[in-house]
């Protein structure tokens, strides 16, 4: 697919804390109507740059559109096409669920029915409950259901399912999958290999700032899966997700366009 297709086009992009640069020079596309994982180790760079595109954060460099919308110039128009999941900290304190999904589908000209979302992601029994006394998942589960409620085009989702017990993680695989089928793009970061080969697309694979690879599941496995079982000490059977990502964290960061394949 030609790169002018993206939805998410993001090229050069920099970011540096003072003399640290946790971004170097990353391009990044995302389609539309994919699912695209970002992994990576703790402190890959994986939330500055999903900052800088969703413009939270300005890159120290590098260009930046979603649908053709400059995240920090189109800030507003941007919120119209672009769902993200909100850190709870950011929350009123004292407000209700059901109060600040009403406020939050107040923004939006054709937003989806709050109770409708409440219900399919377990939360109608807490809509009268303030946000401080949720527990850690169902947190997650109201800033997924915030996240949703403007009917976005794409939504960036950051460590969705941690902390989230078995079955919620299942309703809100669920969940996506059925609005991915309905045409939204995601893109999210996660440390669970078993939901990035559930649910992505494509996997963007991030270490110490760079991308170091884009590929499919299958392609990743198929490049990398027997050194990555090679590299596994009681190996035995396939290759998973996770051996091959292990293997790339640990192993020299590997060039797109020398990789195998790619
Ligand atoms: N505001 C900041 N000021 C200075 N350094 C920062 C700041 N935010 C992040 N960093 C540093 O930049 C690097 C990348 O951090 P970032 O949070 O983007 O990584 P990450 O891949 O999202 O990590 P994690 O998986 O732990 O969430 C880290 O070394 C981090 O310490």
């Amino acid at each position: 697919m030609a790169d002018t297709d993206a939805l998410v086009k993001a090229h050069g992009v920099t970011v540096r804390y003072g003399p640290k640069v946790a971004v170097d020079d990353v391009d990044f596309e995302v389609y539309p109507g994919e699912v695209m994982g970002l992994i990576g180790p703790n402190g890959a760079g994986k939330t500055s740059l999903v900052e800088c595109i969703e413009g939270l954060r300005r890159a120290s460099a590098g260009s930046i559109t979603v649908a053709g919308l400059d995240p920090v110039a189109d800030r507003a128009k941007l919120a119209r096409v672009l769902g993200v999941q909100l850190q709870d900290s950011v929350y009123p304190t004292r407000i209700k669920v059901f109060e600040i999904c009403d406020l939050f589908a107040s923004f939006y000209p054709d937003a989806e029915d709050p109770e409708v979302l409440l219900e399919e992601f377990q939360l109608s029994d807490k809509r009268k409950a303030t946000i401080t006394k949720l527990s850690g998942g169902q947190r997650q589960r109201l800033s997924l259901v915030l996240a949703l409620l403007g009917k976005p085009e794409v939504v960036f989702l950051d460590e969705l399912t941690n902390g989230l017990d078995p079955q919620s993680r299942r309703s809100v695989w669920k969940g996506l999958k059925k609005r991915n089928k309905a045409g939204l793009t995601i893109v999210l970061t996660s440390h669970y290999m078993d939901e990035v080969t559930n649910l992505c697309d494509r996997v963007s694979v991030l270490i110490d700032g760079k991308v170091v690879v884009v590929d499919t599941v299958p392609g990743l496995l198929a490049t990398y899966g027997s050194q990555a079982v090679a590299n596994v000490e009681d190996a035995s059977g396939e290759a998973s997700l996770e051996d091959v990502y292990l293997y790339l964290a640990g192993a020299d960061a590997v060039p797109a366009d020398q990789t195998e394949g790619a």
